[in-house]
Order: structure tokens, then sequence, then C-alpha cells
């Protein structure tokens, strides 16, 4: 008889602090032991010679658009998508989905479906929208992660944003049970202003697009958030800051005292303003791509452990609706980049920036599952949930439209090199993705 489930054997295991050589052994979806060698045998083990072993990425940020608006993306497409980027988890938002996550009814519905559908383990956002502060409570009971409020117009009809006394009353009552807000922080004033200015003007360039949604639109939007949690002790989290500048402002607030945290994107990282010239649509998102000098400070940011957590954001939508011509305010704003994530951290934080292995689990998955509280979830350690992926980190490929396994095979990843591949992604001790396949049947 076989003591374990599955061992995974001669992995380099990547935690927060180090790197080494260890086996890990899995029983009942947990990881039991780690240790240099294993003596005892399992079920089916695993030869991870040569291979990295990360936990599963946690990807905090993504919209899965089900139910209600399922031919944009979907749970099963989505979540097999975060598999074979190597995530493990998700927290979806509450919105593109219709009916959007406002009331308890509306929770269950979205989660009856996603345990039908996932193949990772679903989390979720909960809304803070004018019309719900009455049903926060109802949600925080029913096991959201959070709440979720834009501070701008969200693009989606049945879920209004938050202004400022939304905000006050919401993030009062969010603290006395002692929950979250993430805030989708940009200026509504300032886009608007400005968008309407450029598009009378006939300025419709990617460039314009840009323009009207500056950084110091997120800085105003986030200020103002930041002083709200001052007063109310609500804990705050920043979703999608594009730059350092921005990020100063949390860390400035954390000295003081606030607890505050904030996540950037892969999109972030990886992509420009040129590249939103170059790729159109595909490339859109709010708050916008930036300039190359932006990029490279949220690097310097995010080694120095300014940036609690990476998510995706992806939020796909079909093709054509991705589609610009010459006016950039047109088309849908949101990336499709679930599948890349770690793709993108090894490749250009790891091979081009020396952006230590240690620092990408941190921002993967110690800090989102320590942040949120997810029990048993984030390190490779005894007792915890065996949430695993294993990257051959010099493995090279070229990521094409084809291998995308969302509902929409597009992405402005598509034709980047990518250095650092997934192999196998284990879910709750159970394998999930190998070698370029989803293994379950779900
Ligand atoms: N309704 C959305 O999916 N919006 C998203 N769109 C982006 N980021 O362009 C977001 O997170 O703000
Ligand atoms: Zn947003
Ligand atoms: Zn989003």
């Amino acid at each position: 008889m076989s003591t374990f489930d599955l061992i995974i054997r001669n992995g380099q295991v990547v935690t927060a602090e180090s790197t080494a050589q260890a086996d890990i052994a899995i029983k009942d979806g947990k990881i039991q032991k780690v240790a240099a060698t294993i003596e005892e045998t399992a079920v089916k083990e695993i030869d991870a010679k040569g291979l990295h072993v990360f936990p599963g990425v946690i990807d905090t940020h993504v919209h899965f658009n089900e139910p209600g608006r399922s031919e944009w993306e979907g749970l099963a497409t989505g979540s097999r998508s975060l598999a074979k980027g190597g995530a493990t988890s998700f927290f979806d938002m509450p919105l593109n989905s219709t009916p959007p996550v406002i009331n308890k009814e509306n929770l269950q519905a979205k989660s009856d479906l996603a345990d039908e559908k996932s193949v990772v383990n679903p989390f979720y956002w909960g809304g803070l929208v004018p019309e719900n502060i009455d049903k926060l409570k109802e949600l925080d009971e029913n096991g959201v992660i959070g709440f979720k409020a834009f501070m701008s117009p969200s693009g989606i009809e049945d879920f209004n944003n938050a202004d400022d006394e939304t905000l006050y009353k919401g993030m009062k009552e969010i603290a006395s049970f002692n929950s979250i807000l993430a805030v989708h922080a940009e200026s509504t004033v300032i886009c608007d202003q400005l968008a309407t200015e450029k598009i009378a003007q006939g300025k419709t360039s990617a460039r314009d697009f840009v323009e009207s949604r500056p950084i110091i639109s997120e800085i105003e939007a986030v200020r103002r958030v930041i002083s709200y949690a001052e007063a109310t002790g609500c804990k705050l989290h920043v979703v999608h800051a594009s730059s350092r500048k921005v990020t100063d402002l949390i860390n400035e607030a954390k000295k003081r005292g606030v607890d505050a945290s904030v996540e950037t994107c892969a999109h972030y990282l990886a992509l420009t303003v040129k590249d939103l010239e170059e790729k159109g649509g595909l490339a859109k998102c709010a708050p916008p791509l930036r300039d190359s000098e932006e990029v490279e400070q949220l690097w310097v940011a995010l080694a120095n452990g300014e940036i609690d957590m990476i998510a995706s954001d992806h939020s796909p939508a079909p093709a054509d609706m991705k589609t610009v011509t010459d006016n950039f305010f047109e088309g849908w704003g949101g990336i499709s980049g679930a599948q890349s994530t770690l793709n993108v951290l090894l490749t250009e934080g790891y091979h081009k920036r020396n952006l230590p292995l240690e620092k990408i689990v941190e921002v993967t998955a110690v800090n989102p599952a320590k942040r949120f509280g997810l029990e048993g979830k984030g390190s490779l350690a005894e007792g915890f949930d065996a949430d695993i992926t294993l990257v051959n980190l010099d493995e090279s490929f070229e990521l094409k439209a084809e291998d995308l396994l969302y509902r929409h095979q597009h992405s402005p990843y598509v034709g980047k090199t990518f250095k650092g591949n997934v192999k196998t992604t284990i879910v709750n001790g159970e394998v999930v993705y190998d070698h370029g396949e989803i293994v379950v049947g779900k």
C-alpha cells in the first residue's frame, strides 16, 4: 500500500524564502510532507527533475462573465486557460456577469455554475454599487472575498460606479464586519472631460485615448479613496495600478498605518503605449498602458516590495468588440491575459530583469492568500492545499492564438516568445493540466 496519493520528486521547490530541491508528498488534496528525500511511495509519482515547483498562481482579478455574458468568456474556458498558465485559484469580479454579484442570490447563481464548470478553485468578489449597501453584509456572510467598486463608469449597464457618498457609506459598512474594498481608481471627472474634449477635436488616436486617462486621474482617485479608508477604517485594495506614482501613494498610506494594498497587472509590466498603437483594441484597457519609463519604474517597485500582487485583470470580449479602426475611444476596454501572467513574470521579470523567483511566488501566491484570508493556500508547506505548478524555466515558446483556451482566442501576447513554460498544474492534489492538455473532464 502506498502511503501517499502523489509524490513530486526532485523538483526545485520555490517558496517566498528560498529555492531548493525537495520532494513533496500529497494525500487527500493536501501537502503532507516536504523533505529533501521522501522514502515512502505514492499511487502516482511525478519526476520533476529539471523543473521548478511553484505554488499555483492565485489570480485575484478576472472577469469570466458567466452567467449572462458567457459569449464573451465563461467559467469553463476561463478556468482552463488559467490552469494552462499555472493558476490554481481565481477571484471573479462581480461585474460583466449578469446579473452582477450585488446580492446573495446572484452570488449563489454564479457559484453554482463555477462548482459545475471550473477546473480551478473559484472565489468571488461582491460588488459595491449605489443600490446595494444593505446587501453587503449578506454577501460577506455568504463568503465573498471582499467588495469591488468602480470610481469611474464600469462600461457595464447593470453595475453603476460608486459616487463619493456610496464609497463613504459603503466603506463604513464594510469596515463594520472587517472586510475589504477593492477599487478601480480613476477619476470620472478627469476621464470624461478629457475624452469629450479629445473627441470633439477629432483626436481619437491610441495616444489620444491614453492622454484622456492620465496618471493624475488614478492619483486623484487613489488619494480620495485613501482618505475614505482613513476616515472609516475600511481595508482598501487598489486594483490595476498602472504607474509607480500610484503605488507610491498606497505605500505612503501604509506607512501612516492605513490598511491598504495594491495590485498591478502583467500587461502594465509587459506592454506600452507603442503596443496599443501596434495591436489596437487587443491592448486597450483602463487605466491604459503607459510609456516604457513607467513600465521600468513598475518593475523597480515590484522588486522593492512596493507592489503586493500581480493579477491578470482578464477582461475578454469577442473579437469584433475589440476592433478599433481610427477611433480608439470605441471598442471594449479589457485585456485577455489570464493564461499568461506567470509567463510574463518569468520572461520579463526573472529572465530579463533578474527578478527573484521567490518574489514571483510572493506576489502571485503568498500575498494574495494572506491579504484575502485564504487559509491553506499560497505556499508549498505541510498542511497547505496541494495547488502546485511545475515549470520548465528554460523552455521557450511562441504564444500562438490556437494555444489559448479562452472562449475567444486572441490576446495582445499572441506572437510573443516567452521563456519559462508551465508543464503541469495540480489543483487540490489533482493533476488538471499536463503537457499541453487539460486532463480533467469537467
Ligand atoms: N468591466 C470591465 O471588465 N472592466 C475592466 N476593464 C479594463 N481594465 O479595461 C476593468 O477591470 O476595469
Ligand atoms: Zn478596473
Ligand atoms: Zn477588472
